[in-house]
């Protein structure tokens, strides 16, 4: 599907917890959906850079839910990226729910807390899986003129999205919240009935005396 960016804004400087970085906003149509993306850049960005493409996901983002490691993660990819030097975080606040939205998210939550899991929440809601594509995240990009990515990120279909729009991935990160004990099922979930490249230390089973 053919993406147009409409707009965009110019940057403003951002001083966060973990270091300063500039962020800028993007109207962008693809097909009939016309959505407003964000662009995190920290640094000088360099020939290869670091790249992470993140959903929104308000429930730990905002209020710290501990059923998901994604707002662990967004932080983990901008302490990293300060770390390093550089590099982007493109937010898709139009992606909450892998794409269904915050409304529909919360019903999958809440048919998965009687007992579904992932996958037969979204079918009982008639929805795709994961309904999110990533040419707007490309363009965007190719905009910022990134050409080589070491992309942050246990999805493999972010990394196959961004080689066929062309960008040279020539590294995949994982960013995984194995220190958590509460995200384990989330993550188990993720890379069984998703695929995604989630390494996991063995669960040690305490020893009873
Ligand atoms: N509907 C629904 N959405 C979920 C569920 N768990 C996580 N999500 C959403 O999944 C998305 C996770 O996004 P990302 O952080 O980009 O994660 P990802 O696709 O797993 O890829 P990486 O984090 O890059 O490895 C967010 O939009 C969450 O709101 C769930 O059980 N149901
Ligand atoms: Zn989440």
């Amino acid at each position: 599907m053919s993406v147009r960016i409409l707009e965009r804004t110019g940057a403003i400087r951002m001083r966060t917890p973990f270091g300063e970085f500039s962020l800028e906003a993007f109207i962008v149509a693809e097909g009939a959906s016309i959505d407003t993306h964000l662009a995190v850049v920290h640094g000088q960005l360099g020939d290869t850079v670091p790249v992470r493409i993140n959903s929104a996901c308000l429930t730990s983002e905002v209020f710290g839910d501990d059923r998901c490691d994604c707002a662990w993660q967004l932080e983990e990819t901008l302490r990293r990226i300060v770390a390093e030097g550089s590099g982007v975080v493109l937010y898709h606040q139009n992606q909450e729910g892998r794409g269904i939205g915050l409304f529909r998210k919360i019903q999958s939550y809440r048919l998965m807390s009687e007992g579904l899991t992932t996958n037969e929440a979204f079918a009982a809601l008639g929805e795709p899986t994961d309904a999110r594509t990533y040419a707007a995240a490309a363009s965007i990009l190719d905009l910022l003129g990134v050409r080589r990515v070491r992309l942050i990120s246990n999805n493999p279909t972010k990394a196959r999205a961004l080689r066929e729009a062309g960008l040279e991935i020539v590294e995949v990160a994982e960013v995984v919240g194995a220190h958590n004990p509460a995200w384990r099922s989330y993550l188990l979930s993720k890379a069984q009935d998703f695929g995604h490249t989630i390494t996991l230390p063995a669960r040690t089973t305490p020893v009873v005396s």
